[in-house]
């Protein structure tokens, strides 16, 4: 079977891309590992598909992490799905509206970069104090669509963000679905630099949406910085985080402004 697929990134966080509109592609988790494997496939942090709509959006989206396991949400990669779906049709679309297994998305184009608007965020926490790789951290939560630690350090180029992010994901605290772990650095009021531990990649990403979008409410939640928050990501670029505090902390109109990038087409054989 011949497997067409673009590749593609948000801010350095990259993923193959499958267009399944006609749902004949079912990849087992093993292969959708193997196509994400950097050495023995195209290499990727995560996998998505176009799917048709179920619940009344214009499309399903599945995202699918690097070690094969669906996950319910991807920052970078929503808006990749969005660029994406805007070429299946000519790039004649203002604004597309996509289901997730964390609820509703919709995105909307300027140039190469794409703003979507995110489901509420839930479940945030502040202030848990636990024992990681020998230290104690002082660890804030919050689910953007998948769960996030959160810690703010002064010297973030110094976390051992393997060993750290390793210690959170599979901390007890966060089980039995683990975590994603995010370190943060207040550059100025507003404005945040960050590394991420992904889960489901194992390892630190060059940027990740859901992460950056978690980092700035809780920089909000510990300073007031107003919105939007700018989020300076281990890849380089910079992204913009937009929020309204509804009620204490309840949020609402939470949206990632970022790039959202093309890198190559092609076909494998499976
Ligand atoms: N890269 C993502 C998050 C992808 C899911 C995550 N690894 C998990 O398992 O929760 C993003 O940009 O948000």
């Amino acid at each position: 079977m011949t497997l067409n697929f673009w590749k593609m990134n948000g801010a350095g966080n990259d993923f193959v891309m499958l267009d399944n509109r006609d749902l004949s592609l079912v990849l087992s988790g093993e292969v959708i590992a193997r196509l994400c494997d950097r050495h023995r496939g195209i290499g990727a942090d995560g996998l998505l598909c176009v799917e048709p709509a179920r619940e009344g959006g214009d499309f399903r989206m599945r995202y699918y992490n690097a070690d094969g396991g669906e996950a319910e949400m991807c920052g970078n990669g929503a808006r990749c799905f969005g660029r994406f779906v805007n070429r299946l049709h000519e790039d004649g679309l203002t604004r597309v509206r996509f289901e997730t297994l964390a609820g509703m998305i919709s995105a909307e184009f300027e140039g190469d970069q794409v703003r979507i608007n995110m489901s509420a965020p839930h479940g945030l926490t502040l202030g848990a104090v636990l024992p990681v790789g020998g230290e104690v951290l002082t660890v804030h939560s919050v689910n953007t669509g998948v769960p996030h630690a959160v810690v703010f350090v002064e010297d973030l180029e110094g976390v051992p963000v393997r060993e750290w992010g390793a210690g959170l994901r599979y901390h007890e605290a966060f089980q039995p679905r683990g975590t994603n772990a995010n370190f943060a650095k207040v550059v100025a009021p507003g404005s945040i630099a960050i590394r991420t531990y992904e889960r489901g990649v194992e390892d630190e990403t060059l940027a990740c949406g859901t992460g950056m979008v978690a980092c700035a409410l809780i920089h909000h939640e510990l300073t007031g910085a107003a919105s939007p928050v700018s989020v300076l990501v281990k890849g380089g670029d910079t992204l913009r985080v937009g929020f309204t505090e509804v009620a204490p902390h309840e949020y609402s109109d939470v949206t990632l402004f970022g790039p959202a990038d093309f890198v190559f087409q092609g076909s494998v054989t499976l």
